[in-house]
């Protein structure tokens, strides 16, 4: 990464993009790690950075497990302590059966002498054995608990921070790293009972290695070193490729699941987009193939070195215990026992530096996890605040100005000031791309405005309480979701709040004309629509229309904002539908309603037209057409159509 760093670092990288990522997705998908907040945390991650830490990741793993479930953490670590003591009592054990075998010149009486080492060793296997059953059973429980946890946290986060920050492709990039911070999260809980092991194992070791001689313990340490090394620079490595390309793996997987989709499918038949998506499918596939062979042949030399390494230090350790004896500074039963412990020590070693890498690298996303807290703090959905009127007389608007952050050209809204009557029909009209959908997502308090603000009855909405605020509006989008559930939780979904009313369903469905559509369902309201699971149904795009203004309904909200409700449906059922969008109004509701057909537009009482992000007339229908403004000249043009299919 470094030598990507360089100066002509930038133009390599413009350079390699991928003809498919330039055609399908516009462009480069691999982020410049240089400019990434994690570069830091990886960069740092040498062997003295990661011993630091080491305390902090154990601390993490505990943490996160005595969150999950205290009484398995509690049985794991005492397992583990055991285990631990057990291994370095053994240890001892071996070198005191060494030296009464080898120091008497009578086998008998060495045997005899051996005997209490040999026993105490039977107890501690067998109490070692019961140990690491135990740890493996609390263990077992405790890893998916660990996993859930932070699974629940992170979805937690996630759905409490505002849309902006959903829609904000960085915050986006963690959210895709951090979804794998659960499962690290729980694999950290392996590791981190494996490290307490292997640090308890080496004590052991290193403890008798001390004993017999000083220089042995350096030693041991050096033989571990290249292991180290290696392992945290691969690993190093594995985590900031995997940074850099997590978003064109994911624009893989995209093409993968479009070849799939069920919603794709008829299209990618009949227009033969099958084998373009697979070509590039494979394309991409490639060139994350190339990225992994990188990886691999750096690793495999990195192996490679690190081996050459160990074994000329281990070469040197055997000298050195070789010269020890030869100078008669140690005695044959004590090399004996230096050789066990020093086989003990550096697989235990060899073990730690392998749990404290992987601890490491899952650690990392654990950390993204961790991130996802801290970067959506100043970015949820704000708990609290003013309550905002029961029933207002209208809704202001006041010279709202609104940009989407990180686009360019002229903001999506400029000063706009309107005003929306409360128990009236106000329609919103205006080209495409003028701005309707997102001054109602600044209504809805989805979006803030940068400059201006909204008022509800004259309080300002950015004080009030968003949930209270959420609450007054039913929305039916233009992209209103269609979940792949049932008709009754399509419908009902509007309120989740509460239990699911069967007469609540009823007049909903009564109130939007979708009676008919789930009375000749197969199962009735408990019709799966999906046809992507078994017994699934696949509705039209009308039967849809009606099922999401249903839903509205159903929510039974005082304010019920209408996004082009009738683009689906025949004439009949939209007339139906604005008939009934007017007796909502009659019957006291507000509405706002978004469309393009003008004719429906005649029936409410207040419009206004939205040009380029401003507002450029107000009135009511009658006024408007009298005006002869954008709303006139509208209208004129679809009343021209119709006459002239009226004509022919
Ligand atoms: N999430 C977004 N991020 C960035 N820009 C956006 C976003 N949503 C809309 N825009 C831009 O804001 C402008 C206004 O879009 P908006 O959806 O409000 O228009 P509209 O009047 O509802 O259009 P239509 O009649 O086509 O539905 C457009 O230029 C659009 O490209």
């Amino acid at each position: 990464m470094g030598r990507l760093r360089g100066v002509g670092a930038g133009r390599d990288r413009e350079e390699f993009v991928t003809e498919s990522e330039r055609l399908l997705f516009g462009g480069r998908l691999r982020y410049d790690m240089g400019w990434s907040r994690h570069d830091d945390a990886v960069l740092e991650l040498t062997l003295r950075r990661t011993l630091v830490r080491l305390p902090q990741m154990v601390a993490m793993s505990v943490r996160l497990a005595w969150a999950a479930d205290r009484r398995a953490t509690r049985a794991v670590a005492l397992a583990e302590v055991a285990r631990g003591v057990a291994q370095a009592v053994m240890l001892l054990s071996v070198q005191a059966v060494l030296v009464a075998l080898l120091e008497p010149a009578d086998v008998t009486d060495g045997l005899r002498d051996a005997m209490p080492a040999i026993a105490v060793m039977t107890v501690v296997g067998a109490v070692g054995a019961v140990a690491r059953a135990v740890s493996t059973y609390a263990d077992g429980t405790l890893q998916p608990k660990v996993e859930r946890h932070a699974q629940e946290r992170y979805l937690e986060r996630a759905l409490g921070v505002e849309l902006q920050a959903i829609e904000d492709h960085a915050f986006h990039k963690l959210l895709e790293s951090a979804q794998f911070g659960a499962s690290s999260a729980r694999r950290m809980i392996g590791h981190g009972t494996r490290v307490i092991s292997a640090l308890l194992s080496l004590a052991a070791a290193a403890g008798v290695l001390a004993v017999l001689h000083p220089v042995l313990m350096p030693m041991l340490l050096l033989m571990t070193m290249p292991s180290a090394w290696s392992a945290l620079t691969i690993a190093r490595r594995r985590y900031q490729s995997y940074q850099e390309w997590v978003q064109h793996s994911r624009a893989a997987n995209t093409l993968s699941r479009l070849i799939i989709e069920a919603d794709a499918a008829a299209e990618v038949r009949v227009h033969g987009v099958g084998p373009f998506l697979l070509r590039h499918f494979r394309a991409m596939s490639q060139s994350y193939e190339g990225e992994q062979a990188r990886l691999a042949r750096e690793a495999a030399g990195t192996r490679l070195v690190a081996s050459a390494l160990t074994g000329a230090t281990a070469l040197a350790t055997y000298l050195v215990l070789g010269g020890l004896l030869w100078s008669g500074a140690m005695e044959v039963a004590a090399a004996g026992a230096a050789v066990v412990a020093i086989r003990t020590g550096s697989s235990s070693l060899d073990n730690l530096i392998a749990q404290v890498n992987s601890m490491h690298e899952d650690s990392l996303f654990v950390t993204d996890l961790h991130q996802i807290v801290e970067q959506s703090t100043g970015r949820e959905i704000p708990v609290g605040g003013a309550p905002l009127p029961e029933r207002p007389e209208s809704i202001e608007v006041e010279g709202v100005t609104f940009a989407f952050p990180g686009t360019e050209g002229p903001p999506a809204l400029r000063g706009v000031s309107l005003t929306i009557p409360v128990g009236r029909v106000t329609a919103l009209v205006g080209e495409n791309g003028s701005g309707k959908s997102t001054l109602i997502k600044l209504l809805c308090g989805l979006y803030r405005p940068q400059a201006g603000r909204i008022r509800f009855g004259g309080q300002d909405i950015a004080a009030a309480d968003r949930q209270d605020l959420f609450s007054r509006f039913a929305v039916v989008g233009q992209d209103f979701y269609r979940w792949p559930f049932t008709a009754r939780v399509n419908v009902a979904v509007g309120r989740t709040a509460v239990p699911i009313s069967e007469e609540r369903l009823e007049a909903a469905a009564a109130q939007a004309g979708a009676g008919d559509v789930v009375a000749g369902l197969p199962h009735g309201w408990g019709t799966l629509l999906s046809r992507v699971f078994q017994r699934g149904h696949q509705l039209s795009g009308g039967q849809w229309q009606k099922l999401g203004i249903a839903r509205a309904a159903y929510r039974d909200a005082p304010i019920l904002i209408v996004d082009e409700p009738t683009a689906a449906l025949d004439a009949r059922a939209e007339q139906e539908v604005f008939d009934r969008i007017r007796a909502l109004a009659d019957a006291g509701r507000t509405v706002v309603l978004i469309t393009h057909r003008m004719a429906s537009v005649r029936d409410a009482d207040l419009v206004h037209v939205l040009h380029g992000g401003r507002l450029v007339e107000s009135g009511t229908p009658d006024e408007l057409l009298r005006g002869g403004g954008r709303y006139a000249e509208m209208y004129g043009i679809q009343a021209a159509q119709f006459a002239r299919s009226g004509a022919a």
